[in-house]
């Protein structure tokens, strides 16, 4: 490719990005990862001679070169004719069947897979779109076809046994006169296309049935037909007035975890034809619709062009048509114009307009991707965002009974139960759905990072393993949570053994632990054990050592503010102490060996010692000899022999008075019933 193409294709890729297709990528499935391209496919479809007039022996304006390109008369130089080179051309010996299997048969694929598809019939008058779109019963068209295949395939693959549910709905519409009428309500007045947070164009309002049959659909489509505005012109007896498009949605529901949930929509539009009305003779009505016509389909023009060119703005807003077709021109979906064209003489311009138009749009990129989220049901969140999004009102205007049955979870897809073994993808569905879903986009993250996707859950392996993992834990950390609750409540059963009061007292097994707390209060006695964090592991290995009384005297004041120099009766409503004296000398010497046997190091573990205190006092050790005692801090309750006591530090001492740090022991009791809270020097 030279450098103008690269720059071209530059362009409108950038186009495509400032378009719908970039903001919907965001929130679907895939996010992260920029869907492949997908060109607009055009195809042209040649109609035959009408009314007579190759009988008159007039000779055709265009003719078809082979299956893809065509020429047509130059009108600036009668020596010459313009080429067109398109993904398919049709002639006029062509059947209904060659312009379905060729162009719209291969995209319905895609809607199974959750990706939009759009066909646009677009041409001048009487050109034959509407012929293409829905021909006749003799000669079913676009529509019928499209149709048919389409239930056929929703039910081979949502068939039972199959992984995912499939349901199909239909919605029929017309823009008149720049209003968006519903064909199958036709009361229901003029409804506002919106857009989403996704960038999804929507219709709140639009009526949805169901169909599970072709007989369905006739019976909705047939009628609603009837509603379209047609009329009279001279060009064509019966006229499109309006542009016609049908909706019809594909919803997929897996069945088994994660629950996800897929809709790929296809639009099938018979465009109203552009109108010349010099030659239309139109008036009065008809001139009125022929320019709403001839506006909106400006507009059309404008939004390839813009597409084309990579303009910052493309003008979808400027008309409900265009807005509509956001997904189809620039957006989401898998499109597909078929230009319609007549071979008479007196539609040589039009046809040389269509022509090109149809020229422009095979340049345009789409940008098709997988829309695909978890179920309603699983994510309860994404129903709430979008009642938030229409409006209440308007949701529960756009949530017909129909609809609301279409929106209801599938009876299959009931998830399985916390006390069954549960293999981890069907854990996956009892977790918590905004777990689920970051772990989801965690999976689509890393996919567009070019990880090995899995089956299953389209998880990259190492995620699942360690998702796996987590649920082990958990599981594992739940048995433990429970062998607890069993010994605690062993541990109950067996003190109310010993203490008929408490038994008397004592309401069910569940509600012990809250009735036990309150009696605790009230009880002048309580046992504890504390340890000086020096001597847990000491005390482990001999626990007859451990035997330390505590006595409650009231409630403790201020433990935080408990200093040496306090007077004691700051500290009166506190826990008071009785340690055995054996315990208080093995504390305090071992403290002392410490001091003068540990390294540095080891010296830090004592309480308020950090590298520089204990490099002082290996120093002072080496200058003047081992310590000679450990003592407590004057004025100390509970110190047994120590109390009251204080040996001061020499004056020279590097190292200030040791004390410990209550928050740094296991509880503030064993703090107070720490012994060798000073050290001195011999
Ligand atoms: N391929 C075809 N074979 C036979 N007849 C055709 C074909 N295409 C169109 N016609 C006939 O041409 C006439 C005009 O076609 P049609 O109504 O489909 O045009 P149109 O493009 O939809 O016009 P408008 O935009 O005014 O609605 C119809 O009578 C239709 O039966």
């Amino acid at each position: 490719m030279d450098a103008g193409g690269t720059a071209q294709l530059r362009r409108r890729e950038m186009a495509a990005a400032i378009s719908g297709a970039g903001r919907c990528r965001l929130s679907k499935v895939g996010a992260g990862r920029r869907p492949p391209p997908a060109r607009v496919r055009v195809a042209v479809r040649l109609r035959p001679f009408v009314d007579g007039t190759a009988a008159a022996g007039e000779p055709p304006c265009v003719r078809g070169l082979d299956s893809c390109s065509l020429e047509i008369a130059n009108w600036r130089n009668h020596q010459e004719t313009l080429k067109y080179q398109f993904d398919a051309f049709y002639g006029e010996r062509s059947s209904q069947q060659d312009v379905y299997a060729g162009s719209v048969q291969p995209i319905l694929r895609h809607l199974l897979e959750g990706q939009n598809a759009s066909v646009l019939a677009y041409g001048p008058t009487g050109a034959g779109k509407t012929h293409t779109m829905l021909g006749s019963p003799e000669q079913p068209g676009v529509i019928p076809r499209a149709l048919m295949d389409l239930l056929q395939l929703t039910r081979e693959e949502g068939g039972e046994g199959r992984p995912w549910a499939l349901s199909v709905t239909m919605s029929y519409l017309e823009i008149y006169q720049e209003k968006v009428l519903d064909l199958l309500d036709p009361a229901s007045g003029d409804l506002v296309i919106r857009e989403d947070c996704r960038g999804n164009i929507l219709i709140p309002g639009l009526t949805q049935k169901p169909i599970t049959s072709f007989a369905d659909f006739e019976r909705h489509f047939l009628p609603a037909s009837r509603n379209r505005t047609v009329g009279a012109t001279r060009l064509n007896q019966r006229s499109s007035r309006s542009h016609a498009v049908l909706l019809v949605k594909v919803d997929q529901r897996e069945r088994l975890a994660p629950f996800r949930q897929r809709e790929g929509k296809l639009y099938l539009i018979d465009l109203a034809g552009s109108e010349d009305n010099r030659r239309t003779g139109n008036k009065g009505l008809r001139l009125k619709e022929s320019g709403a016509i001839n506006s909106s389909l400006f507009v059309l023009g404008k939004v390839v062009d813009a597409l084309n060119q990579g303009l910052p703005r493309v003008p979808y807003r400027d008309s409900k048509l265009t807005r509509l077709l956001q997904d189809s021109l620039g957006g989401s979906a898998h499109s597909i114009l078929i230009a319609n064209i007549a071979p008479e003489r007196r539609f040589y311009l039009d046809t040389v307009s269509a022509l090109n138009f149809a020229a422009r749009s095979k340049e345009v990129i789409n940008r098709p991707f997988t829309n695909e989220s978890l179920q309603l049901r699983v994510l309860a969140p994404i129903k709430l965002s979008q009642k938030e999004l229409v409006g209440p009102s308007e949701a529960k205007r756009a949530r017909g009974p129909e609809e609301e049955e279409i929106g209801s979870p599938e009876p299959t897809a009931a998830p399985a139960s916390a006390s069954q073994k549960l293999s981890p993808l069907q854990k996956l569905s009892s977790m918590d759905p905004a777990v689920l879903e970051r772990l989801l986009s965690l999976d689509r993250l890393l996919g567009s990072q070019g990880s090995q996707g899995t089956h299953g859950l389209n998880t990259p392996r190492r995620e699942r393993m360690v998702l796996m993992k987590t649920m082990e834990e958990k599981d594992l950390e739940i048995e433990r949570l429970k062998m607890k609750q069993k010994e605690l409540e062993a541990k109950v059963l067996a003190q109310e053994a010993v203490d008929p009061k408490d038994k008397e007292n004592s309401s069910p097994a569940v509600l012990r632990p809250l009735a036990r707390r309150t009696v605790t209060v009230a009880q002048p006695l309580k046992k504890a054990v504390v340890m000086p964090l020096q001597l847990i592991q000491e005390q482990a290995a001999s626990p007859n050592a451990e035997i330390h009384i505590l006595k409650k005297k009231g409630r403790k004041r201020k433990l935080e503010s408990l200093d040496a120099s306090e007077p004691e009766e700051k500290a009166e409503d506190c826990w008071e102490l009785q340690i055995s004296p054996e315990l208080l000398a093995h504390g305090r010497q071992k403290i002392l060996d410490l001091l003068n046997e540990g390294s540095a190091r080891d010296l830090r573990s004592l309480q308020r010692i950090g590298q520089k205190k204990a490099q002082l006092i290996v120093g002072w050790r080496e200058l003047h000899g081992p310590f000679s005692q450990v003592t407590a801090p004057r004025g100390w309750p509970g110190m047994g022999g120590g109390r009251g006591e204080a040996r001061q530090p020499p004056p020279s001492s590097p190292a200030p008075s040791y004390r410990c740090c209550p928050a740094r022991w296991r509880t503030w009791n064993a703090w107070r019933a720490y012994p060798g809270s000073r050290w001195s020097h011999s």
